[in-house]
């Protein structure tokens, strides 16, 4: 795919006389479908990262029973205008009931194309809102970097954010998860800006690619880090606390041995990935959020 020229100023005809501010910010649709591009292709690059403990890929189902790289393809392709559109809503500045409307629509999409199994809701959720605060920003010429992305969504949609977090009516993973553990799971994890993302998995995924290791080992590392640090409701809902706690030690002994920086260390993600099939562990929020990674360092490599 082209590389498409994120930071291209806006080609405006030269006006014959003054033109009226605009009441909306303009709408950059070339811009909307290349970051709807860059969405998918995050995506896909998680699904087909191996090996990825519990988690369906390329080679095999993981911890699943019910779903193959297949269903999660059906799924991206039903995501793809979802990306754009809400994209376009952050350029257009719009409130988060928008967005929270677009995400409710998508899941449906999503659901719809998977006869019925949530292969993406976290992603919907998590890299829908980056889609909304990188629209943002290059409606205000705001320069695309982490930090930036990262402004931008606390400052535009963090009461939204907020109040999210405070429904507790409903009968999702997630919020058992929460009531019966107290996981904090994506909703809180969006409230605080995506921390998992800024300032787990993205560095991480730097320090590999910086020491020259490469794509698929960079992505091995983030998706480690984040395994041994977030509040996955999915592995509460599959594993109890136990299962989370199981989870986050093999990750944690992963990331203490040095990584894919160790001698060794394509057996171990190995065994990690046996030992959790085994317990039917799947952490599919550590997925999400290691999409969501791949995604900021695409849009903004540099900073
Ligand atoms: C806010 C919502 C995302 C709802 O969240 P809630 O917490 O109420 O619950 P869930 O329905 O359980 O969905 C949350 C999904 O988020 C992922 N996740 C988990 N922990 C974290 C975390 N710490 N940080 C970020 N993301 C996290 C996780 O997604 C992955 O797991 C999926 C499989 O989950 P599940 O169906 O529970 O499990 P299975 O094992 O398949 O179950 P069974 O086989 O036993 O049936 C996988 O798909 C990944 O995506 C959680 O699933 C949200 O729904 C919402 O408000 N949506 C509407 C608004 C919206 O999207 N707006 C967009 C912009 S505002
Ligand atoms: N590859 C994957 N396997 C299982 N659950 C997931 N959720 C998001 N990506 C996933």
């Amino acid at each position: 795919m082209p590389e498409l020229m994120l930071e291209a100023p806006l080609r405006r005809a030269r006006p014959k006389r003054p033109v009226p501010v605009p009441a909306r910010p303009v709408v950059d649709r070339a811009f909307c479908a290349a970051i709807a591009r860059r969405t998918v292709r995050s995506l896909y690059a998680e699904l087909t990262l191996y090996p990825k403990p519990g988690l369906v890929s390329l080679v095999d189902n993981g911890s699943h029973d019910d779903m193959t790289a297949a269903t999660f393809m059906r799924s991206l392709f039903a995501l793809r205008h979802y990306f754009r559109d809400i994209t376009r809503a952050g350029m257009e500045d719009a409130p988060f009931t928008t967005l929270k409307r677009l995400g409710i629509a998508a899941e449906a999409r999503m659901l719809a194309a998977t006869g019925g199994i949530n292969t993406h809701r976290g992603a919907v959720f998590c890299l829908g809102l980056l889609c909304a605060a990188i629209g943002s920003c290059r409606a205000r010429g705001t320069p695309l970097t982490a930090a930036s992305v990262r402004a931008t969504l606390l400052l535009r949609w963090a009461e939204g954010l907020a109040a999210h977090t405070q429904v507790t009516s409903g009968d999702s993973h997630g919020l058992r998860a929460a009531q019966r553990y107290a996981a904090s799971g994506a909703r809180e994890e969006a409230a605080l800006g995506l921390p998992s993302v800024f300032e787990v998995a993205l560095p991480a995924l730097r320090r590999t690619l910086a020491a020259g290791r490469g794509t698929r080992r960079a992505r091995i590392d983030a998706l480690f880090a984040l395994m041994g640090h977030i509040s996955d409701t999915n592995l509460y809902h599959r594993g109890g606390e136990e299962g989370a706690l199981t989870v986050q030690r093999h990750a944690r002994a992963f990331v203490d041995a040095g990584g894919t920086g160790a001698d060794g260390w394509e057996a171990r993600a190995l065994a990690c990935h046996h030992a959790f099939v085994a317990a039917r562990l799947s952490p599919g929020g550590a997925a999400d959020l290691l999409a969501a990674a791949c995604l900021v360092q695409d849009v903004c490599p540099g900073d």
